[in-house]
């Protein structure tokens, strides 16, 4: 069976900063069986400063984000907002991250529950460069998704002795309000602008659940393997230079990687016994947003700030669901949840019970 959260309801920080402005609010898990396990255990948020780069030091940029020595805890001004924990600058080191905060999702993940990570911040921020989707097989290898691959194959090999794995990915992009699929075409590149392609539906099924109408799910059997769909999908992805970043993602990516698990013949008389699964089917969505962007300071124009529109209405529609989820007292009214709001919302509708919030911070 798969243990998939059906219902993620909210609960409100467990610390709290003063002043609360523009402090990301966190989503636990839903299932009855989360519900059991510590919140602090469900749903982390995580701030990863990056440094100041070349372009920034030339232009005589300085830091303005002050970690608090000790403390998963920013300052910007007179500001301070606490977070699970704070990478980068003079926080925890950002090689942590994966062990930190999504090594144990991988855990759950092998368990059967449906798991995400989420990296949300300004354009140029370094999403992209901490999810590691732009990793080629040879550079990058510190992002997160590179590290989920490994440890999955890693883990899948430890379990081969009585487990089967079918491990599956899919890899699509949101691009201006329509949704497309990566791997649909190998050969192409830079496809964004290209009218030829063909989106993806949206389709609800009588249980609730979303799913993608045709999308490419590639069965995979190693890390190189994976690695190849990544790449290949990053290529296609959507990218335009805009003045706050030379290789800016123009849509929001979803990498999801499928596991079903199937216990072999030779602990299939233990399992009756020990009442267990007979196919556990579960899936790690892997989510680099677009970044949240200002026209004046991107300096976009034409089919750029038409681009910027649609991204900065999806993360709205985010903030906004992010925000009736976060209402404690209208959720237990059963207040309406705008999911179909955009794309964005309404695919994120089925993994947001579990996530881990990177949020990335430029200032
Ligand atoms: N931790 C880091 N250390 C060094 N360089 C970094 C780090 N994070 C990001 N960068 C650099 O900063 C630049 C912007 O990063 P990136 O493209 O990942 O931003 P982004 O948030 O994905 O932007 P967008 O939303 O526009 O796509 C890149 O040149 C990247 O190499």
């Amino acid at each position: 069976f798969s243990r998939t959260p059906a219902t993620h309801p909210l609960s409100p920080r467990r610390r709290e900063a003063p002043p609360r402005e523009g402090a990301v609010r966190v989503l636990p898990m839903g299932s009855s069986d989360m519900a059991s396990q510590p919140q602090s255990d469900s749903v982390k948020v995580a701030v990863n400063v990056r440094p100041l780069i070349t372009p920034e030091l030339v232009l005589g940029c300085t830091d303005c984000v002050t970690v608090t020595p000790g403390e998963p805890q920013v300052q910007i001004g007179p500001h301070v907002f606490t977070y699970d924990h704070v990478y980068g600058s003079t926080g925890s080191s950002s090689s942590l991250i994966f062990e930190q905060c999504v090594y144990p999702l991988v855990d759950s993940l092998f368990c059967g529950y449906n798991t995400t990570v989420l990296a949300y911040g300004q354009t140029g921020s370094g999403k992209t460069y901490t999810m590691g989707t732009n990793y080629s097989g040879e550079s990058n290898c510190g992002g997160i998704i590179p590290q989920v691959m490994e440890t999955i194959f890693k883990k899948a090999d430890a379990m081969k002795g009585d487990t089967e794995f079918l491990i599956r990915v899919s890899f699509i992009e949101i691009f201006k309000e329509e949704v497309f699929d990566l791997l649909d075409d190998p050969g192409s590149v830079a496809k964004a602008a290209a009218p030829a392609r063909v989106p993806i539906q949206i389709r609800e099924t009588a249980n609730g659940s979303i799913t993608l109408a045709g999308v490419t799910e590639a069965e995979v059997k190693s890390k190189e393997e994976m690695a190849l769909h990544l790449a290949r999908g990053s290529l296609s992805r959507a990218t335009g230079s805009t003045n706050m970043n030379s290789q800016s993602s123009r849509s929001h990516a979803i990498f999801t990687i499928s596991i079903e698990q199937k216990r072999t013949s030779s602990s299939a008389s233990e399992k009756s016994t020990s009442n267990e699964y007979d196919i556990l089917s579960s899936k790690f969505h892997l989510v680099d947003l677009a970044g949240s962007e200002r026209a004046k300071r991107t300096g976009a124009d034409g089919l750029r700030l038409k681009e910027g529109i649609h991204i900065n209405r999806g993360l709205l529609a985010l903030g906004n669901v992010i925000s009736a989820l976060g209402d404690e007292k209208k959720r237990k009214e059963g207040a309406f949840v705008p999911y179909r709001d955009s794309k964005l919302t309404r695919l994120l509708q089925v993994c947001i019970p579990l996530l881990v919030f990177l949020y990335d911070l430029l200032f």
